[in-house]
This record gives C-alpha cells, structure tokens and sequence, in this order.
C-alpha cells in the first residue's frame, strides 16, 4: 500500500492507494425464493460470511428511485452539503469516516433508521429537497428491512433455533438502532497516473451490527478478505444485495459465523455509489450466545454486553481495529 503524492492530490494525501485484486467467482448466491435457501444461507454465512441474493423481490423502482435522489445530493455544490456535516455520526461526511482520523476517498450521509433518533444535521439533508428525498429513502429502507427480516427468519430456521424470530425481533422492535448510509465514491481520473492503482475509499474494517444488506451500482471496489487471508474483489451487481455478518451475529453464534473484513477501492473512471442497511438491537440489548447455539459444556467465547456498550467503545476505535477484542474471555475467565 502507498500514500498518494500527486500534486493533484494533495487535499487528500492521507489517503492510501491500494492495487485492485482479482475478481472473485466465488461468492454464494442465494435466491430467496429456494427452498434450500436457509440452509444456503447459514452455509455461506459459515464459510464467507456474505453472500449475494437475488430474486428478493424489492422492485427496481424503489432501488433506482434512491439511487437518482442520492445523486442530485451529492451533485450539489460543497457549501451546499457542507450544511447537513459533519456527521455527529449522522449526517453527511466527506473523506474523514468516523471521529477518528480515518479518511478515504469518499463522500457519505449516514442516517439513524429510528426517526426519533436523527439529529439536526441529518435532518437538514431532507430539507434541501423534503419529500421526495424523505420518501425515496424511507420507501427503500422500510422495504430492505422486511426483506433484512425475511433473511434473519430463513437464518434462524437453518440454525434450528427454538423461534424463527430469534434474530429478526431485534430489528422489527420499534427501539432497534439500525443505520443507514449512502456512500458516493467520485472516480479519481488522476490516479491514471499512479499506474494501475487506486484510492481507498472505504478501509478495511467489519461492521458491527447484527447483520448488512449492500447494494450498489455496477461500479466495481467492493472487497473482502478470504478465511486464508487473500483480498478478493466482488464483481458488482446493481440488481442484487450482498449481505454479511455483523461482529453482533458472530458473537449471538458464538463465533459460528464471523463478521466478514471488507473495504472498498474508488474506481479511476466511474462514480460507485452504494446504500447500506445495518440492521442493529435495541441499545439496552445484551448481545450474547443463542442458548441453543451453545452446546452443553461449552461456554459463551464472550463476555457480556450490551450493544450500546458494544457501539460506546467502536465509536472510540479506529476503523480497521480488531473491535471484539476486549470482548473475548481469556483462558482464565
Ligand atoms: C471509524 C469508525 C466509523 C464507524 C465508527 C468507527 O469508530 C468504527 C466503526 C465504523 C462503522 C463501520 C460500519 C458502518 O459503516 C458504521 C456506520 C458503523 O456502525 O461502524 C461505521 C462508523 C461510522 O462511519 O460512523
Ligand atoms: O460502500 C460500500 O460498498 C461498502 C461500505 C461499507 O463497508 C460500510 O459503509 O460499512
Ligand atoms: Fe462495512
């Protein structure tokens, strides 16, 4: 990896550059209509910790609909966005990604799903054009999360758990703290000149709720990390969603599935613009092992806590940190 020194690139230079990867073939897909569909799902969620699922029913409609809308935002003039940010961690955010001193190539509005919980600044993103812009992102994020739902249902189901809705209750309670983002990665046409590399828009890191649903354009960068250590790109599908464990689910499977390292690389000749529905508890949740997930004699890997505990200390984490770290039990506890 090197740091970018390009006159051209001077605003950004602590903005890392990176060489893309080889596409990967490999990602499961799963239709959701199959009816092998949970136990596809708990097998790549075992092996990957993501896969692509089609046939899910939400109408391209809804999904162009924020795709047009969160353009026009991100095409208006800086002063302009510069109003709804910096995000306080909502709102809009340019390069810096969260508060501390991680940067990338990229431009974000990050939302709280619960409208009780957005603050002003996210708020004022709506008010440069209210209603359509509020109903193209609601209208998407109500019909991601009952998909979202469907998959934690299909997840619960091929794990044998006592109820189906063991998972997706923590998303359906109306105290659920999901967020929602919307990230814009500008193509960089002066890294033509660094020769076959490109800005890290997105750096590596696993996202800590239960579970995440992506989609985004057909513009490539999405990578993730295999179990062996490789970095791997995922072709991009703009039809599709790509979901991936949370370090929450890896923690309530007692390790069985683990949250999947990923980042994303700007494109040097096209926009990529992606949206991302982190389905997450409620923050008084204690985020443990499912009892049935738990065989006898064996022991949570975990210690307890809560999620807002859990967000507490990710908020003062650098992205690519090992984030379950001080939550893991030592031999001796
Ligand atoms: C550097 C950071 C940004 C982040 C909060 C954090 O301190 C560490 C986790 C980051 C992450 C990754 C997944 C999601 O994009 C996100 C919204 C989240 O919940 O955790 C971001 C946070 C953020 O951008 O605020
Ligand atoms: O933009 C993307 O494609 C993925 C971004 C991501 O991993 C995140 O926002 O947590
Ligand atoms: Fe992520």
């Amino acid at each position: 990896m090197v740091v970018a020194s390009q006159p051209a690139l001077n605003h950004s230079s602590l903005i890392k550059t990176c060489k893309p990867t080889s596409l990967f073939t490999g990602i499961p897909v799963v239709d959701l209509s199959d009816p092998e569909a949970k136990s596809l799902i708990v097998k790549a969620f075992e092996e990957f910790g993501i896969f692509k699922l089609v046939n899910h029913g939400i109408p391209m409609e809804v999904i162009t609909r924020l795709e047009v809308e969160s353009l026009r935002f991100f095409n208006l003039p800086q002063p302009e966005k510069d109003r709804a940010g910096p995000p306080d961690p909502y709102g809009y955010g340019s390069k810096r990604i969260g508060p501390n001193g991680d940067v990338g190539w990229i431009e974000y509005i990050l939302l709280n799903t619960n409208p009780d919980v957005m603050s002003h600044k996210a708020l004022s993103i709506f008010q440069q054009s209210p209603e359509i812009f509020h109903s193209a992102v609601n209208d998407y994020i109500s019909a991601v999360k009952k998909m979202t739902c469907e998959v934690l249902e299909l997840i619960a189901d091929g794990l044998g758990l006592e109820a189906r809705n063991m998972l997706s209750r923590f998303l359906r309670n109306k105290k659920s703290d999901s967020c929602f983002r919307l990230n814009h990665y500008p193509p960089c046409p002066e890294l033509q000149a660094l020769s076959g590399r490109n800005l890290i828009g997105f750096g590596e890191h696993t996202d800590p709720q239960i579970i995440s649903v992506l989609r985004s354009n057909n513009t490539s960068g999405l990578q993730i990390c295999l179990r062996d250590g490789t970095w791997v790109s995922v072709p991009p599908d703009r039809s599709s969603f790509f979901i991936n464990v949370g370090d929450s689910l890896q923690v309530m499977t007692n390790g069985r599935f683990k949250s999947v390292k990923h980042r994303v690389l700007a494109d040097n000749t096209n926009p990529r613009i992606s949206m991302i529905y982190f389905g997450g508890p409620p923050l008084n949740e204690k985020i443990v092992p499912l009892p049935s997930l738990v065989a006898e004699g064996e022991e949570s890997l975990y210690k307890e806590f809560t999620w807002c505990e859990y967000k507490k200390s990710a908020y003062k984490s650098r992205l690519g940190d090992y984030r379950l770290g001080p939550f893991e039990k030592t031999a001796s506890q």
